[in-house]
């Protein structure tokens, strides 16, 4: 019998906010993962460095998933001085793991860009794509680049049994509550000193304010 297939959600997290755990929990409810993977980028690619330092990120990683059982951490990319290219993580789980099927967990915005992503092409022997719409981002297959384009219409698939069915190689979408929350936002929002109070966990927030992150001086 195959194994339930386990959820990974790779993110900058800079800081995490309640959408990421929405989409977590959403992605537990549809699509019947008994566990989630949190993995904090340490030196995420393709965008410029992270306000927070990569041990603050996690920490507040930490904070968040509290009373969460179903999540768990993954801090290998943060101890990691490499560039966190996701195949190199997901090449790591796939000899932990064996034949247990994989989850990448991916915003629209994030698989807009995959072909990008260093060895992208690898991804699809490694892991199943899982993509959540995201407010402001639907998926927009006629969008995609030519060779992504390809890879959708061969894998993309209506019935989520081929999670299980299989270990990796399949893309699906998956509905989630649509929350119009990002990091980049509340930085900003925190830069001009305005409200964030329900955008994070409070935990997090507390260690933001104890830190004096993204306050802009
Ligand atoms: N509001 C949201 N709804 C759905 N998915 C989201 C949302 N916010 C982030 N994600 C997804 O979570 C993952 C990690 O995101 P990330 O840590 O970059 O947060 P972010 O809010 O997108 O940050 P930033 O605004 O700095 O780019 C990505 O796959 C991203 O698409
Ligand atoms: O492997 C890559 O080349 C690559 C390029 C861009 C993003 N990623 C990963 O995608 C995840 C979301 O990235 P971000 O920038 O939206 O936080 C995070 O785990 C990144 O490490 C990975």
């Amino acid at each position: 019998m195959t194994e339930q297939p386990i959820g990974i959600l790779g993110g900058t997290f800079d800081p995490v906010h309640r959408a990421h755990l929405q989409l977590a929990e959403d992605a537990c409810a549809n699509l019947g993962l008994v566990q989630v993977l949190w993995i904090p980028a340490g030196n995420p690619p393709h965008r410029d460095r992270p306000q927070a330092s990569a041990e603050q990120r996690l920490a507040m990683v930490a904070l968040a998933l509290n009373g969460y059982p179903q999540f768990t951490i993954d801090d290998s990319e943060v101890r990691s001085s490499a560039p966190s290219y996701t195949v190199a993580t997901l090449q790591r789980l796939r000899a932990i793991h064996g034949a247990r099927p994989l989850v990448l967990l991916l915003g629209a915005d994030a698989f807009h860009g995959l072909s990008k992503w260093h060895r992208w092409r690898e991804l699809f022997a490694l892991a199943h794509i899982a993509i959540a719409t995201r407010p402001g981002y639907a998926l927009d297959a006629q969008a995609l680049d030519g060779k992504l384009h390809e890879e959708y219409l061969r894998r993309r698939s209506g019935d989520y049994s081929c999670l299980t069915a299989q270990a990796a190689g399949c893309i699906i979408t998956f509905a989630i509550t649509p929350l119009d929350i990002s990091a980049s936002a509340i930085r900003a929002r925190l830069a001009a000193g305005q409200e964030i109070q329900d955008l994070l966990p409070k935990p997090v927030l507390d260690y933001i304010a104890n830190n004096h992150l993204y306050s802009g001086h």
